[in-house]
């Protein structure tokens, strides 16, 4: 059995991986952490911190759902205290990432999905293999309206994926330098020079699109997320292989099998 904890677990991703991680035959769900859970009426314990979660309770994995303000803290106190971190939480830079894990035992992994979904992946691998054909790419994302980052994680990554793919080649298109007094952000934050533009609504959980532009014809690779039960069968892949892996580990595409 792996013994799981979920950092987050009263938040709309936690309260999922509490469900999902509740449902395998493979994994035992030993504790919650999250100030605001009661405590009271779960069927589980439930720790404020992480710190009272690593005293009191015996895990090898900890999920992470929380937020960009407290996940690198929360990995600062597993890594060391040898627990595998799987961490979805959004808003950690990549040096951030290689700093966090050199704090963990020589045994343990880190690894963060930016989107833990096999649609979200594909369509990275799609902009992947487009990238080097097209002069322009845009992201455009939409998430619900309580979303704590902007822009999402798995915009960030897209338009890293998209910026390595061109090899440094700029975008032809017009720039900020088009937009108009008073008006700035029209053409969107530049991560890596690529414009991605963020959309927070009602209606949405979480869908992207990357747009490809070259003569003549554009190239769109849209993901929808409607349910957060699409990220659970990654984030169970991912607490299942961390344990045979060590060191900092990002994306779901290094477990998927092909
Ligand atoms: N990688 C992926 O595939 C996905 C990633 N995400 C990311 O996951 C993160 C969480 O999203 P979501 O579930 O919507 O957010 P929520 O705000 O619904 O959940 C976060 C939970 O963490 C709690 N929390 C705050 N501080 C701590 C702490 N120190 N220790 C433990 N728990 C804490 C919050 O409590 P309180 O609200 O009371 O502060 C809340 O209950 C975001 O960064 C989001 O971008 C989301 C979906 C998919
Ligand atoms: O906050 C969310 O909801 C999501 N966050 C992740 C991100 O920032 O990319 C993954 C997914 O988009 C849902």
């Amino acid at each position: 059995m792996i013994r799981v904890a979920v950092a987050g677990c009263a938040g709309r991703m936690g309260t999922a991986v509490v469900e999902a991680v509740g449902t395998a035959d493979d994994m035992e769900l030993v504790c919650g952490i999250d100030p605001h859970a009661s405590g009271q009426g779960e069927a589980y314990p439930v720790f404020a911190t992480i710190a009272e979660a690593l005293e009191n309770a015996d895990f090898d994995v900890v999920v992470d759902f929380t937020q960009p303000s407290v996940v690198a803290d929360n990995l600062r106190a597993a890594l060391p205290a040898g627990v595998d971190c799987v961490v979805g939480t959004t808003g950690l830079s990549n040096e951030t990432l290689e700093e966090l894990a050199a704090l963990a035992s020589e045994e343990t992994c880190l690894f963060y999905a930016p989107n833990f979904t096999t649609g979200a992946v594909l369509m990275m691998e799609f902009a992947k293999a487009a990238a080097p054909y097209f002069p322009e790419a845009e992201v455009m994302e939409f998430h619900h309206c309580n979303k704590k980052d902007a822009p999402s994680g798995t915009a960030v990554r897209t338009a890293q994926i998209i910026a390595e793919a061109r090899e440094g080649r700029a975008s032809e298109a017009p720039g900020k330098e088009t937009e108009i007094e008073g008006c700035e952000g029209a053409r969107g934050a530049l991560v890596d020079g690529v414009p991605v533009h963020s959309v927070r609504s009602m209606g949405y959980v979480a869908s992207q699109e990357v747009v490809f532009g070259s003569f003549g014809q554009t190239l769109s690779i849209r993901h929808d997320s409607w349910d957060r039960g699409s990220y659970m069968p990654g984030v169970l892949l991912g607490i299942r292989s961390v344990g045979s892996r060590s060191g900092l580990i990002v994306g779901l595409e290094n477990f998927m099998a092909r």
